[in-house]
């Protein structure tokens, strides 16, 4: 649902000692995946933990629109009658993904080698996201996009109705678009193989398999065998360690903090921000880890302590492509420069979240350069002087990142709308509150 609420601004209040325990919700990532993927097989599929942010309730109602049945039973507890692969029928109405780019591009590949027409839209930074790098591919199975200039949506996805298999390399380091390519190919007929550029979080892959279709992966190659027969399956959502970053760094940067936050998954295509805060020395431990479902878990243990600058490689970006905004702020409350490379990606999110966390950082008394492709931030070892209003541009992880710096820097820091955080995160302040943080309604 396109973003309607009025806008809230909050302020982080300084000072916070933070403890305890952090639960956060269910993986993103793997929650859209839950919902199409059931949608596609022969019966009903249960899933326990499914993250219930906006992004991802709005393509439940999608899977609805398309003919899927799909229940909520409780918290987190869902179930979707699945109509098998190629038994989607024509929506009625426009499907609207909201804020959505996973939402969006898993949905138009879905599509795509269906014989009908379906229109997307979403709120207005959807609506500035490139769709050119998945209806390329999508017009080589045979579907037509008819949308705005530069591929925006709106968006008019005419299916093929006798789609054929594709072969496609990917210009840009996206699981979206892979996995856009690989749900097309599963209502096409033969073999779909998608060439990664740079190897990319790998749900789609791994649980395409777990709903038994066949698929290969070799190095960055993935090969998948069209029109198979998906079996229903009870998923177990592991905690997203994307969310999990933000009480996690924001116990990193709050004197005396000491935070537990259990259960998180730490596949190596999601876990660089992990790696990357132990290098700038944190005191981070995996406690516990354990594989469950096949992927990796631990509870993260995070402690306040100091941290020093470095340099984030390129070949790094694709498993912490989300992380970056929190990664600045923890930047700048390091000592020293910390300059992170290859991360251009960041421009075409729900904001240019380059451009939003140094017009943000700037105002908060922090040095910052940027490139195309490359930001840095020179820290301040503590002392981020804050006192400033930062637009969070319907980016929920800016405004989360912006909070967790104001609970760190020595005056408050003001976001313009804290209602964006309901897209991945919705308990997100009560859980920071639970750990000790304050945060303040203000007026407009
Ligand atoms: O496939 C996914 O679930 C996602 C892929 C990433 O986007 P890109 O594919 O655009 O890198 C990521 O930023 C997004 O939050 C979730
Ligand atoms: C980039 C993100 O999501 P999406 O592309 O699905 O909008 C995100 O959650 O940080």
């Amino acid at each position: 649902m396109s973003h309607s609420t009025d806008p809230r601004p909050m302020s982080a209040v300084p000072g916070a000692k933070l403890t305890g325990t952090a639960e956060v919700p269910g993986d993103k990532s793997v929650s859209h995946r839950s919902l199409i993927f059931g949608a596609m097989a022969v019966g009903e599929t249960q899933v326990t933990g499914l993250l219930e942010g906006q992004d991802v309730l709005d393509t439940a109602k999608a899977m609805e629109a398309l003919g899927a049945e799909v229940i909520r039973h409780g918290p987190g507890e869902w179930s979707v009658h699945g109509v098998g692969v190629g038994g989607f029928s024509e929506p009625e109405d426009v499907i609207d993904c909201g804020n959505s780019g996973t939402g969006v591009r898993l949905l138009m590949g879905t599509v795509a080698t269906h014989g009908f027409s379906t229109t997307f839209t979403g709120d207005a930074s959807l609506r500035s996201r490139p769709m050119g790098r998945v209806t390329d591919p999508l017009a080589l199975f045979g579907a037509e996009a008819h949308g705005r200039a530069g591929g925006r949506l709106p968006l008019t996805l005419v299916g093929a109705a006798n789609p054929v298999p594709v072969r496609y390399a990917t210009p840009v380091p996206s699981a979206q678009v892979k996995s856009a390519v690989l749900l097309a190919g599963l209502n096409a007929p033969g073999e779909t193989v998608v060439e990664e550029i740079e190897a990319t979080r790998d749900h789609t892959e791994r649980m395409l398999r777990g709903f038994g279709a066949e698929v290969e992966v070799d190095g960055r190659t993935i090969v998948l065998k069209g029109q198979p027969e998906l079996t229903p399956q009870h998923i177990v959502v592991p905690r997203d360690p994307s969310s999990a970053a933000f009480p996690v760094c924001a116990a990193l940067l709050c004197e005396g903090s000491d935070v537990l936050v259990p259960g998180i998954g730490l596949n190596p295509t999601r876990a660089g921000l992990y790696t990357t805060l132990r290098e700038m020395g944190a005191d981070l431990t995996y406690e516990n880890e354990r594989l469950e479902g096949g992927e990796p878990v631990a509870d993260l243990r995070a402690r306040f302590g100091p941290m020093k600058g470095i340099e984030v490689p390129p070949e790094r970006a694709a498993s912490m492509i989300d992380e970056y905004p929190i990664l600045s702020v923890v930047a700048a409350m390091a000592e020293g420069t910390t300059v992170m490379r290859g991360v251009k990606e960041l421009r075409v999110k729900e904001s240019d979240r380059i451009d939003a966390m140094a017009r943000g950082l700037e105002a908060c008394g922090v040095r910052v350069e940027e490139t195309e492709d490359t930001f840095t931030v020179h820290g301040t070892g503590g002392e981020v002087p804050g006192g400033a209003t930062v637009g969070t541009r319907l980016d929920h992880r800016i405004a989360m990142s912006f909070f967790c710096l104001g609970l760190g820097a020595r005056r408050a820091v003001k976001i313009d709308d804290a209602t964006v955080v309901e897209t991945s995160f919705p308990n997100f302040l009560p859980l920071m509150e639970s750990l000790g943080a304050s945060f303040r309604r203000e007026n407009g």
